[in-house]
Protein backbone atom coordinates (compact mmCIF):
# COMPACT_ATOMS: atom_id res chain seq x y z
CA UNK A 1 0.00 0.00 0.00
CA UNK A 2 1.29 3.59 -0.68
CA UNK A 3 2.20 5.81 2.03
CA UNK A 4 -0.81 8.56 2.85
CA UNK A 5 0.47 11.94 1.38
CA UNK A 6 0.15 14.96 3.63
CA UNK A 7 -2.61 17.11 2.42
CA UNK A 8 -3.39 20.74 3.30
CA UNK A 9 -6.28 20.90 5.32
CA UNK A 10 -9.52 21.32 3.23
CA UNK A 11 -11.28 23.72 5.78
CA UNK A 12 -8.37 26.66 6.12
CA UNK A 13 -8.74 27.05 2.08
CA UNK A 14 -12.48 27.67 2.87
CA UNK A 15 -11.92 29.51 5.83
CA UNK A 16 -9.79 31.81 3.77
CA UNK A 17 -11.91 32.08 0.63
CA UNK A 18 -14.63 33.03 3.41
CA UNK A 19 -12.58 35.34 5.11
CA UNK A 20 -11.91 37.25 2.18
CA UNK A 21 -15.19 37.62 0.65
CA UNK A 22 -16.56 38.87 4.10
CA UNK A 23 -13.08 41.50 4.13
CA UNK A 24 -14.06 42.47 0.42
CA UNK A 25 -17.91 42.82 1.15
CA UNK A 26 -17.74 44.67 4.71
CA UNK A 27 -15.17 47.07 3.17
CA UNK A 28 -17.77 47.60 -0.20
CA UNK A 29 -20.67 48.01 2.15
CA UNK A 30 -18.81 50.76 4.24
CA UNK A 31 -18.09 52.46 1.28
CA UNK A 32 -21.86 52.37 0.52
CA UNK A 33 -22.64 53.67 3.66
CA UNK A 34 -20.73 56.75 3.36
CA UNK A 35 -22.38 60.28 2.14
CA UNK A 36 -19.68 61.32 -0.25
CA UNK A 37 -21.77 58.13 -2.53
CA UNK A 38 -24.46 60.78 -3.33
CA UNK A 39 -24.30 64.22 -5.06
CA UNK A 40 -26.08 66.49 -1.86
CA UNK A 41 -24.42 66.51 1.45
CA UNK A 42 -27.39 65.83 2.90
CA UNK A 43 -28.05 62.37 0.44
CA UNK A 44 -26.71 60.25 2.84
CA UNK A 45 -29.99 60.86 4.85
CA UNK A 46 -32.28 61.49 2.17
CA UNK A 47 -31.19 58.07 0.39
CA UNK A 48 -31.18 55.53 3.04
CA UNK A 49 -33.45 52.96 1.11
CA UNK A 50 -31.21 52.94 -1.80
CA UNK A 51 -27.81 52.39 0.52
CA UNK A 52 -29.72 49.74 2.67
CA UNK A 53 -31.20 47.97 -1.00
CA UNK A 54 -27.82 48.63 -2.54
CA UNK A 55 -26.25 47.19 0.86
CA UNK A 56 -28.87 43.56 0.67
CA UNK A 57 -27.98 43.08 -2.83
CA UNK A 58 -24.28 42.67 -1.99
CA UNK A 59 -25.30 40.83 0.95
CA UNK A 60 -27.05 38.42 -1.43
CA UNK A 61 -24.01 38.67 -3.78
CA UNK A 62 -21.88 37.62 -1.50
CA UNK A 63 -23.83 34.38 -0.06
CA UNK A 64 -24.53 33.44 -3.24
CA UNK A 65 -20.64 33.07 -4.19
CA UNK A 66 -20.41 31.16 -0.97
CA UNK A 67 -23.18 28.86 -2.01
CA UNK A 68 -21.80 28.23 -5.45
CA UNK A 69 -18.34 27.71 -3.68
CA UNK A 70 -19.05 25.33 -1.24
CA UNK A 71 -21.48 23.52 -4.16
CA UNK A 72 -18.46 23.54 -6.41
CA UNK A 73 -15.34 22.41 -4.05
CA UNK A 74 -17.62 20.07 -1.92
CA UNK A 75 -21.40 18.96 -2.35
CA UNK A 76 -20.18 18.36 -6.03
CA UNK A 77 -17.24 15.90 -5.21
CA UNK A 78 -18.64 14.59 -2.46
CA UNK A 79 -21.55 13.60 -4.56
CA UNK A 80 -19.18 12.36 -6.88
CA UNK A 81 -17.55 9.82 -4.40
CA UNK A 82 -20.57 8.52 -3.34
CA UNK A 83 -21.57 7.63 -6.82
CA UNK A 84 -18.30 5.90 -7.38
CA UNK A 85 -18.69 4.06 -4.10
CA UNK A 86 -21.77 2.68 -4.95
CA UNK A 87 -20.87 1.16 -8.53
CA UNK A 88 -17.90 -0.22 -6.50
CA UNK A 89 -20.01 -2.01 -4.33
CA UNK A 90 -22.68 -2.59 -7.31
CA UNK A 91 -19.87 -4.70 -8.94
CA UNK A 92 -19.03 -2.02 -11.53
CA UNK A 93 -15.60 -1.52 -12.56
CA UNK A 94 -13.78 2.01 -12.19
CA UNK A 95 -11.47 4.08 -10.56
CA UNK A 96 -12.45 7.28 -8.42
CA UNK A 97 -12.32 10.30 -10.77
CA UNK A 98 -9.02 11.93 -11.04
CA UNK A 99 -9.81 15.16 -10.33
CA UNK A 100 -10.91 14.00 -6.93
CA UNK A 101 -7.41 12.14 -6.07
CA UNK A 102 -5.24 14.70 -7.70
CA UNK A 103 -6.46 16.87 -5.04
CA UNK A 104 -4.22 18.11 -2.31
CA UNK A 105 -6.27 18.79 0.28
CA UNK A 106 -9.25 16.74 2.48
CA UNK A 107 -10.98 15.64 -0.24
CA UNK A 108 -8.36 14.00 -2.55
CA UNK A 109 -7.51 12.65 0.76
CA UNK A 110 -10.23 11.12 1.09
CA UNK A 111 -10.84 9.67 -2.10
CA UNK A 112 -7.19 8.18 -1.75
CA UNK A 113 -8.44 6.38 1.64
CA UNK A 114 -11.61 5.10 0.31
CA UNK A 115 -10.33 3.65 -3.02
CA UNK A 116 -7.06 2.02 -0.58
CA UNK A 117 -9.72 1.03 1.31
CA UNK A 118 -11.73 -0.88 -1.65
CA UNK A 119 -8.31 -1.89 -2.97
CA UNK A 120 -7.49 -3.81 0.18
CA UNK A 121 -11.36 -5.34 0.60
CA UNK A 122 -10.74 -6.08 -3.10
CA UNK A 123 -7.68 -8.25 -2.13
CA UNK A 124 -9.20 -10.11 1.11
CA UNK A 125 -12.13 -11.31 -0.86
CA UNK A 126 -10.09 -12.68 -3.58
CA UNK A 127 -8.12 -14.67 -1.06
CA UNK A 128 -10.89 -15.87 1.22
CA UNK A 129 -12.84 -16.91 -2.24
CA UNK A 130 -9.37 -18.78 -2.87
CA UNK A 131 -9.20 -20.05 0.14
CA UNK A 132 -13.02 -21.65 0.02
CA UNK A 133 -12.62 -22.91 -3.35
CA UNK A 134 -9.13 -24.95 -3.15
CA UNK A 135 -7.77 -27.65 -1.48
CA UNK A 136 -5.10 -25.72 1.07
CA UNK A 137 -2.73 -29.03 0.95
CA UNK A 138 -1.97 -29.52 -3.20
CA UNK A 139 -3.56 -25.98 -4.29
CA UNK A 140 -5.80 -27.76 -6.40
CA UNK A 141 -9.51 -27.13 -6.39
CA UNK A 142 -11.71 -28.66 -4.09
CA UNK A 143 -15.41 -30.12 -4.11
CA UNK A 144 -16.75 -26.84 -3.86
CA UNK A 145 -15.04 -25.53 -7.06
CA UNK A 146 -15.41 -28.52 -8.75
CA UNK A 147 -19.76 -28.21 -7.92
CA UNK A 148 -19.22 -24.30 -9.13
CA UNK A 149 -17.90 -25.16 -12.36
CA UNK A 150 -19.99 -28.41 -13.04
CA UNK A 151 -22.93 -26.19 -12.58
CA UNK A 152 -21.67 -24.15 -16.01
CA UNK A 153 -19.69 -26.76 -18.04
CA UNK A 154 -22.69 -29.62 -17.78
CA UNK A 155 -25.58 -28.03 -18.98
CA UNK A 156 -23.34 -25.83 -21.75
CA UNK A 157 -21.99 -29.64 -22.67
CA UNK A 158 -25.38 -30.86 -22.71
CA UNK A 159 -26.63 -28.05 -25.42
CA UNK A 160 -23.52 -28.46 -27.40
CA UNK A 161 -24.32 -32.71 -27.52
CA UNK A 162 -20.88 -33.16 -26.59
CA UNK A 163 -19.08 -35.97 -24.39
CA UNK A 164 -17.68 -35.68 -21.16
CA UNK A 165 -15.37 -37.69 -19.11
CA UNK A 166 -14.55 -38.34 -14.90
CA UNK A 167 -11.57 -39.79 -14.02
CA UNK A 168 -11.52 -41.04 -10.14
CA UNK A 169 -7.99 -41.46 -9.11
CA UNK A 170 -7.34 -42.89 -6.00
CA UNK A 171 -3.64 -43.63 -4.57
CA UNK A 172 -2.67 -47.55 -3.96
CA UNK A 173 -2.16 -48.85 -0.54
CA UNK A 174 -1.50 -44.59 1.07
CA UNK A 175 -2.71 -46.15 4.48
CA UNK A 176 0.68 -48.29 4.10
CA UNK A 177 2.54 -45.70 3.03
CA UNK A 178 1.31 -43.57 5.25
CA UNK A 179 2.00 -46.28 8.11
CA UNK A 180 5.50 -46.65 6.76
CA UNK A 181 6.98 -43.57 5.47
CA UNK A 182 5.03 -41.15 8.30
CA UNK A 183 1.84 -38.66 7.42
CA UNK A 184 3.98 -35.89 6.73
CA UNK A 185 5.89 -37.96 3.83
CA UNK A 186 2.25 -38.95 2.84
CA UNK A 187 1.23 -35.13 2.16
CA UNK A 188 4.60 -34.64 0.33
CA UNK A 189 3.14 -37.44 -1.82
CA UNK A 190 -0.42 -35.89 -2.27
CA UNK A 191 1.61 -32.74 -3.68
CA UNK A 192 3.76 -34.71 -6.15
CA UNK A 193 0.60 -36.35 -7.17
CA UNK A 194 -1.19 -33.18 -7.77
CA UNK A 195 1.39 -31.52 -9.79
CA UNK A 196 1.77 -34.88 -11.85
CA UNK A 197 -2.07 -34.14 -12.34
CA UNK A 198 -1.54 -30.44 -12.97
CA UNK A 199 1.05 -31.72 -15.57
CA UNK A 200 -1.21 -33.98 -17.53
CA UNK A 201 -4.46 -32.28 -17.71
CA UNK A 202 -3.52 -28.63 -19.15
CA UNK A 203 -6.56 -27.58 -20.88
CA UNK A 204 -8.61 -24.56 -19.88
CA UNK A 205 -11.31 -26.57 -19.53
CA UNK A 206 -9.95 -29.67 -17.69
CA UNK A 207 -11.38 -29.55 -13.66
CA UNK A 208 -8.83 -31.04 -11.55
CA UNK A 209 -9.68 -30.99 -7.65
CA UNK A 210 -9.19 -33.24 -4.60
CA UNK A 211 -12.04 -34.91 -3.33
CA UNK A 212 -10.79 -35.30 -0.03
CA UNK A 213 -8.35 -38.26 1.77
CA UNK A 214 -5.92 -40.10 -1.42
CA UNK A 215 -8.48 -38.95 -4.04
CA UNK A 216 -8.74 -36.87 -6.88
CA UNK A 217 -11.43 -36.10 -9.78
CA UNK A 218 -10.43 -35.12 -12.96
CA UNK A 219 -13.16 -33.65 -15.48
CA UNK A 220 -12.59 -33.24 -18.91
CA UNK A 221 -15.02 -31.58 -21.37
CA UNK A 222 -15.66 -32.56 -24.85
CA UNK A 223 -13.24 -35.41 -24.30
CA UNK A 224 -14.80 -39.47 -25.03
CA UNK A 225 -13.39 -42.03 -23.24
CA UNK A 226 -10.70 -43.13 -25.77
CA UNK A 227 -8.88 -39.79 -25.33
CA UNK A 228 -9.96 -39.93 -21.49
CA UNK A 229 -8.25 -43.29 -21.49
CA UNK A 230 -5.21 -42.42 -23.15
CA UNK A 231 -5.18 -39.01 -20.87
CA UNK A 232 -5.41 -41.44 -17.52
CA UNK A 233 -2.78 -43.97 -18.75
CA UNK A 234 -0.41 -41.11 -19.44
CA UNK A 235 -0.91 -39.34 -15.55
CA UNK A 236 -0.56 -42.98 -14.27
CA UNK A 237 3.19 -43.73 -16.50
CA UNK A 238 4.08 -39.83 -15.37
CA UNK A 239 3.18 -40.32 -11.80
CA UNK A 240 5.78 -44.29 -12.02
CA UNK A 241 8.49 -42.28 -13.83
CA UNK A 242 8.45 -40.04 -10.77
CA UNK A 243 9.13 -43.05 -8.92
CA UNK A 244 8.11 -41.85 -5.46
CA UNK A 245 9.43 -45.27 -3.70
CA UNK A 246 6.79 -47.37 -1.81
CA UNK A 247 8.03 -50.43 -0.29
CA UNK A 248 4.54 -51.78 1.34
CA UNK A 249 3.22 -51.63 -1.82
CA UNK A 250 1.84 -55.23 -3.62
CA UNK A 251 1.31 -52.99 -6.92
CA UNK A 252 4.43 -51.60 -7.37
CA UNK A 253 7.75 -50.40 -5.77
CA UNK A 254 6.69 -47.13 -6.25
CA UNK A 255 3.12 -44.84 -5.67
CA UNK A 256 1.09 -45.57 -8.17
CA UNK A 257 -2.58 -44.59 -8.55
CA UNK A 258 -5.67 -46.47 -10.24
CA UNK A 259 -8.01 -44.47 -12.34
CA UNK A 260 -11.77 -45.26 -12.69
CA UNK A 261 -12.69 -43.30 -15.97
CA UNK A 262 -16.62 -43.05 -16.71
CA UNK A 263 -17.56 -41.10 -20.10
CA UNK A 264 -20.97 -39.68 -20.34
CA UNK A 265 -22.55 -39.92 -24.13
CA UNK A 266 -23.45 -36.53 -25.53
CA UNK A 267 -27.36 -36.25 -24.62
CA UNK A 268 -26.78 -38.29 -21.15
CA UNK A 269 -28.59 -36.66 -18.57
CA UNK A 270 -25.87 -36.29 -16.04
CA UNK A 271 -25.07 -34.29 -12.64
CA UNK A 272 -21.83 -33.90 -10.81
CA UNK A 273 -23.38 -36.71 -8.07
CA UNK A 274 -24.02 -39.49 -10.91
CA UNK A 275 -21.03 -38.18 -12.69
CA UNK A 276 -18.42 -39.00 -9.31
CA UNK A 277 -20.40 -42.31 -8.77
CA UNK A 278 -20.31 -44.02 -12.13
CA UNK A 279 -16.00 -43.17 -12.35
CA UNK A 280 -16.45 -44.42 -8.58
CA UNK A 281 -17.67 -47.71 -10.08
CA UNK A 282 -15.30 -47.91 -12.17
CA UNK A 283 -12.32 -47.47 -9.85
CA UNK A 284 -13.43 -49.97 -7.78
CA UNK A 285 -13.29 -52.14 -10.62
CA UNK A 286 -9.49 -51.04 -10.92
CA UNK A 287 -8.88 -52.08 -7.65
CA UNK A 288 -10.48 -55.21 -7.59
CA UNK A 289 -8.10 -55.95 -11.22
CA UNK A 290 -5.26 -55.72 -8.16
CA UNK A 291 -5.05 -51.80 -8.88
CA UNK A 292 -2.28 -49.77 -10.57
CA UNK A 293 -4.64 -49.41 -13.78
CA UNK A 294 -7.15 -47.66 -15.65
CA UNK A 295 -10.92 -48.82 -16.36
CA UNK A 296 -13.03 -47.30 -18.38
CA UNK A 297 -16.96 -47.09 -18.90
CA UNK A 298 -19.35 -45.50 -20.50
CA UNK A 299 -22.31 -43.71 -18.18
CA UNK A 300 -25.56 -44.61 -19.70
CA UNK A 301 -29.15 -44.85 -18.41
CA UNK A 302 -28.88 -48.09 -17.29
CA UNK A 303 -25.35 -47.82 -15.54
CA UNK A 304 -27.51 -44.82 -13.76
CA UNK A 305 -29.73 -47.01 -13.07
CA UNK A 306 -27.69 -49.40 -11.26
CA UNK A 307 -25.85 -47.11 -9.51
CA UNK A 308 -29.55 -46.57 -8.12
CA UNK A 309 -29.27 -42.61 -9.34
CA UNK A 310 -31.46 -39.65 -10.86
CA UNK A 311 -31.76 -40.51 -14.87
CA UNK A 312 -32.82 -36.68 -15.53
N1 LIG B 1 -0.73 -37.96 4.71
C1 LIG B 1 -2.04 -37.85 4.52
N2 LIG B 1 -2.81 -38.94 4.56
C2 LIG B 1 -4.12 -38.84 4.35
C3 LIG B 1 -4.71 -37.60 4.09
N3 LIG B 1 -6.05 -37.80 3.93
C4 LIG B 1 -6.27 -39.11 4.08
N4 LIG B 1 -5.10 -39.76 4.33
C5 LIG B 1 -4.88 -41.19 4.58
O1 LIG B 1 -5.14 -41.93 3.38
C6 LIG B 1 -5.36 -43.27 3.78
C7 LIG B 1 -6.43 -43.89 2.91
O2 LIG B 1 -6.48 -45.24 3.23
P1 LIG B 1 -7.51 -46.24 2.55
O3 LIG B 1 -8.82 -45.52 2.31
O4 LIG B 1 -7.56 -47.47 3.41
O5 LIG B 1 -6.94 -46.53 1.15
P2 LIG B 1 -5.56 -47.24 0.72
O6 LIG B 1 -4.73 -47.59 1.87
O7 LIG B 1 -4.94 -46.33 -0.28
O8 LIG B 1 -6.07 -48.53 0.02
P3 LIG B 1 -6.53 -48.73 -1.47
O9 LIG B 1 -7.16 -47.43 -1.90
O10 LIG B 1 -7.52 -49.84 -1.43
O11 LIG B 1 -5.33 -49.06 -2.28
C8 LIG B 1 -5.72 -43.26 5.28
O12 LIG B 1 -4.68 -43.85 6.00
C9 LIG B 1 -5.83 -41.78 5.59
O13 LIG B 1 -5.35 -41.48 6.90
C10 LIG B 1 -3.89 -36.44 4.05
O14 LIG B 1 -4.32 -35.31 3.83
N5 LIG B 1 -2.56 -36.61 4.28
Amino acid sequence: MQPTKKKKPTHWRFLGTFALLLLVSGTLMWWIAQPHLLDSPSAGEVDLPLRLALAGLLLVVVLGATVACLQRGYTRPIHQLVDYVRDQREGKAGEPPTALVGRDDDIGLLSHEIQQLLDTLREQNERLLKQTLNDPLTGLGNRRLLEQRLDVALPLSRRRMAPLSALMVDVDHFKDYNDHYGHPAGDECLVEIANVLRDTFRRETDIVVRLGGEEFLVVLLDVDLDEAMRLAEAMRTMLQAVGIPHERSSAAPVVTVSIGVATALPGTPIDVESLIACADSALYQCKAKGRNCSVGSIVDRQMLENANLPTA
